[in-house]
């Protein structure tokens, strides 16, 4: 492709997805579905090109008002993911001097809005909420995702994967903390490799994965997962239980968990019932009511521990937005703790990195449920076989962190029924 056609269609995505209607990878993959025609290279210039905008809107929009033309060509110009020599042969020479002006500009001597990229709602509740660790949180949180996967022990041991991959000439080693997982370097064309097809592993970040952990099902048992959506954590549940016992799979979304089909497929499960919820007080619910061992509550909310994955989320979310979801996550968890059985194990779970979806929503509960009783998040991992859990806790709570763990930011609070 000529390299001013690209640039226009960068210039056209980035005015799609700025104007934040629809997740931004739904709009890149509609995208993708209407220009056919692009190849790899070219695709791959214009998502990383889009997200890079995406993590530093502020940085680009402020360092592009000195140019002239369309502001998302503009910042599409400054934000560039692909060749150089190919942006520099689509740019006349006004264009061209005035990159270079921009680019001999000290970063450093920005203002902080241009450097942390976050709406002021969010950066001051993020300086609350990190203190001294914020800019290196902004820091990890502009920076791309590994790409972790999830090795499914029903069919390998994690040995055997990393050895795979390896005779593939893929650089991959342990996970540091889940001792099921696997980071790769890169970004192999995944779908296509037989570990996958074979459903020896799935993608699914280690924070993700330690959730698992933390709920710890027994093989035998009745377990439910609340919120499972297409599945991520059910699969990692089922092969936890050994394809034993009964693993419920609930969620409002039918959508969603159409998703967890071909997923359940691969991975040879055969203890999973999904089943579509009308709310958290369906029928359903209040039948399975006193009769389950361990709930997963993975609550739908801001996704703010995710932004290396989904940056268009910092603008979509808003403090109006995050006040309702406090409210549906209450709800949520209370109603899904009338599932357990006395003795019975509850986690509440987000990718969130607010007090106000967290820690709140757990005191919460924990006032209003004196029948439930906390236990130790660190406790519950050393006991589920991952080392050096205190590493990844603050007080009772599972907190991960991008910039101190390489994970999402993850939150997860546990507590056991009381009575007999
Ligand atoms: C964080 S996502 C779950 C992700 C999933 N557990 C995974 O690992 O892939 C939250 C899910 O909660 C679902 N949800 C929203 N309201 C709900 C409700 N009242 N009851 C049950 N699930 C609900 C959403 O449809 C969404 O799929």
């Amino acid at each position: 492709m000529h390299p001013n056609a690209l640039l226009d269609l960068t210039t056209d995505l980035l005015r799609q997805v700025l104007k934040l209607e629809s997740p931004a990878d739904a709009v890149v993959s509609a995208f993708f579905r209407k220009h056919r025609s692009l190849g790899p290279r070219e695709r791959h210039t214009l998502a990383e090109t889009t997200y890079t905008v995406l993590r530093q809107r502020y940085r680009w929009s402020h360092l592009a008002q000195s140019g002239s033309g369309a502001l998302e060509r503009r910042m599409a110009i400054l934000a560039w993911q692909g060749s150089e020599t190919f942006l520099r042969s689509a740019l006349g020479p006004h264009e061209q001097a005035w990159l270079q002006d921009v680019a001999a500009l000290d970063p450093a001597r920005l203002p902080d809005k241009a450097r942390h990229n976050l709406p002021d709602w969010l950066a001051s509740a993020l300086r609350q909420e990190i203190g001294d660790d914020f800019w290196a949180l902004v820091a990890a949180m502009e920076q791309p995702a590994p790409l972790d996967l999830r090795v499914n022990l029903l069919k390998a041991r994690r040995e055997e994967v990393l050895q795979a991959l390896a005779e593939q000439s893929l650089l991959a080693e342990p996970t540091p903390w889940s001792p099921w997982g696997v980071r790769l370097q890169g970004k192999p064309a995944l779908q296509k490799m037989p570990l996958f097809e074979q459903g020896h592993v799935e993608v699914q970040d280690e924070g993700s994965q330690l959730l698992a952990a933390l709920l710890q099902p027994r093989r035998g048992e009745m377990v439910v997962d609340f919120c499972a959506g297409a599945g991520g954590k059910t699969l990692a549940l089922g092969a936890v239980m050994r394809n034993t016992g009964r693993l419920y799979a609930f969620d409002v979304s039918g959508h969603r968990l159409d998703g967890l089909k071909p997923r359940l497929a691969r991975s040879g499960l055969s203890n999973v019932y999904p089943a579509q919820i009308a709310h958290e007080r369906d029928d359903r619910i209040k039948r399975l009511s006193g009769k389950i061992d361990r709930v997963l509550v993975d609550a739908p909310c801001s996704g703010l521990g995710t932004l290396r994955r989904n940056p268009d989320l910092k603008w979509r979310q808003s403090p109006e937005a995050l006040a309702e979801l406090q409210v549906k996550q209450t709800a949520i968890l209370a109603s899904a703790a009338r599932l357990l059985k006395p003795g019975g194990r509850l986690v509440y779970a987000t990718c969130s990195l607010l007090a106000r979806e967290n820690e709140d929503v757990a005191a919460a509960f924990s006032a209003a449920h004196p029948g439930f009783q906390p236990l130790s998040a660190a406790q519950a991992l050393q006991a589920a076989g991952v080392e050096r859990a205190d590493e990844l806790v603050s007080g009772p709570y599972l907190k991960t962190r991008p910039h101190r763990h390489h994970m999402d930011g993850f939150f997860a609070a546990v507590w056991e029924r009381q009575g007999g």
